[in-house]
């Protein structure tokens, strides 16, 4: 099937005059972001819960681009980490906020690239024309994270709800045994095997041979061009003070290689490879919210606000992690070479990398598969490897092991840093692609 892009819409334009369809694609713009310092976990906002953060989020990016009051088209967010009383987050914090109520808003659900698919889900909206402008968002609080009952505990609760008589709920309750009373704590495992995202992490990056050394320089890199972009003020339109947090807690910039390097794996430990993974080349756990504004073009120039970059095409790939055929976080490995085929494109094309980083491991795994004429032949049917990315293109003002990963807020953390990258330096285009639990991967174009 052809692509559908701009020109082969306008092609079919005089082919199909009775179709219902759209018959031209605009552009989606980013006009800005705005998100609270990410924190970590159990610390300054161990109170505060998704809802809270989120809405002050919106309400920041409310105030700085004056929408207060205004009914945008419609706004997509979400969070990994919910509690069941969270039935619709995100039209809970537009509630909350200062946007109209008449406001529409949904949550999604796509593990750790959430922010990144609602920032897409609302481009792809403007762009067929079914709204003129929408916030795509995001909040995880690893600190409320949600904490389970036992089945049996859930089933009586469930009855006591259902029945009408003392009697009936007595009968209900003396089913319960000790052990049905004890709280099942959260676990950030996969469902289908049990291992953690590290456990899994841990196996890819022995299977790639990543060394401890390139983790730590990745992690370093991170930490040293986030706090330079803290430093310069690029940060100082893209994140409002939350809860007397100016800045992301998680930055270290007093890393050093030999801190990093004294630290003790924390993952892998019952490989046979020597483990590599550590508290400085893993993300932390995290709090936070991002929210990105846009538009179309017309509603941009209405409101006078200029566009910093335009989101032009996205693609989402899954592997088969389950029974060890491919590693977890190894989906944008796939995605980024379909995206970048469809658009007639290759690594020389693109300014800036922004490749989330869930370990530093993720990164480098992704990168040696681009690189390996062995993986892109027999993985991905290439000719040959795909190329190498250019180090000094990637994650210029650092990425999520300087500035922590509360899961859903990363997509929107990543794509209002890399609109306001594009738009201050004068460059083209970036590529922006995110792992995700499940076998995921989320990978999307901005352009200048
Ligand atoms: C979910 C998806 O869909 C996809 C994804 O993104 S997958 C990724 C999901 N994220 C995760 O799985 C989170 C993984 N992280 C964790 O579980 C935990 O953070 C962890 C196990 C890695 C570490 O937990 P922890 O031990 O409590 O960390 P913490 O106490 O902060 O740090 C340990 C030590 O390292 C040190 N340290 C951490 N970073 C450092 C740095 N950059 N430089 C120097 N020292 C550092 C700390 O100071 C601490 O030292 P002390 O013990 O002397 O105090």
């Amino acid at each position: 099937m052809k692509p559908l892009t701009e020109s082969t819409l306008q092609a079919s334009k005089g082919e199909n005059m009775t179709t219902t369809q759209p018959q031209h694609i605009r552009r989606a713009a980013i006009l800005g972001g705005n998100r609270i310092p990410f924190a970590r976990a159990h610390k300054e906002y161990a109170r505060a819960s998704n809802q809270d953060m989120l809405t002050s989020a919106l309400d920041g990016l409310v105030a700085r681009f004056g929408l207060a009051g205004e009914r945008l088209g419609e706004v997509a967010g979400g969070a990994v980490l919910k509690h069941s009383k969270d039935l619709n987050l995100t039209r809970e914090a537009v509630l909350g906020s200062a946007l109209a109520p008449t406001t529409p808003a949904f949550d999604l659900g796509q593990a750790c690239a959430t922010g990144l698919e609602s920032v897409v889900t609302i481009a792809q909206k403007i762009r067929l024309g079914q709204i003129e402008s929408g916030i795509g968002a995001g909040a995880d609080s690893a600190s409320d994270a949600p904490i389970a009952v036992s089945e049996e505990l859930r089933q009586v609760l469930l009855e006591i709800n259902r029945t009408k008589t003392i009697s009936q709920r007595l009968k209900a309750i003396a089913r319960l045994r000790p052990f049905d009373l004890a709280p099942q704590a959260p676990s950030n495992g996969e469902a289908r095997t049990g291992k953690s995202m590290g456990e899994h992490q841990a196996l890819t990056t022995a299977e790639w041979g990543i060394t401890r050394e390139d983790q730590d320089a990745l992690a370093l890199a991170s930490h040293r061009n986030f706090a330079a972009a803290w430093d310069r003020g690029f940060f100082d339109d893209l994140v409002t003070p939350y809860l007397g947090v100016t800045r992301d807690t998680n930055l270290r910039p007093d890393s050093t290689p030999e801190s990093l390097a004294k630290l003790s794996p924390v993952f892998g430990r019952e490989l046979r490879a020597e483990p590599t993974m550590t508290a400085g080349n893993s993300t932390p756990l995290t709090d936070g919210a991002s929210a990105v504004l846009l538009a179309s073009e017309d509603w941009a120039a209405e409101h006078g606000l200029t566009p910093l970059a335009y989101l032009t095409d996205a693609e989402a790939a899954a592997v088969d992690f389950v029974d060890g055929e491919e590693g977890l976080l190894m989906a944008p490995a796939y995605a980024v070479p379909r995206l970048l085929e469809r658009n007639g494109l290759t690594f020389a094309d693109i300014d800036v990398f922004e490749i989330h980083e869930a370990f530093a491991s993720t990164v480098l795994c992704h990168l040696a598969a681009w690189e390996s004429e062995e993986f892109c032949r027999e993985k991905l049917g290439l000719p040959g490897a795909l190329g190498r990315i250019d180090r000094a293109k990637l994650n210029p003002n650092g990425s999520s092991l300087a500035a922590g990963h509360p899961f859903a807020a990363t997509g929107g953390r990543i794509v209002a840093s890399v609109a306001k990258h594009l738009h201050e330096t004068g460059q083209q285009r970036a590529l922006v692609s995110i792992c995700a639990a499940g076998g995921q991967g989320l990978t999307a174009i901005i352009e200048a």
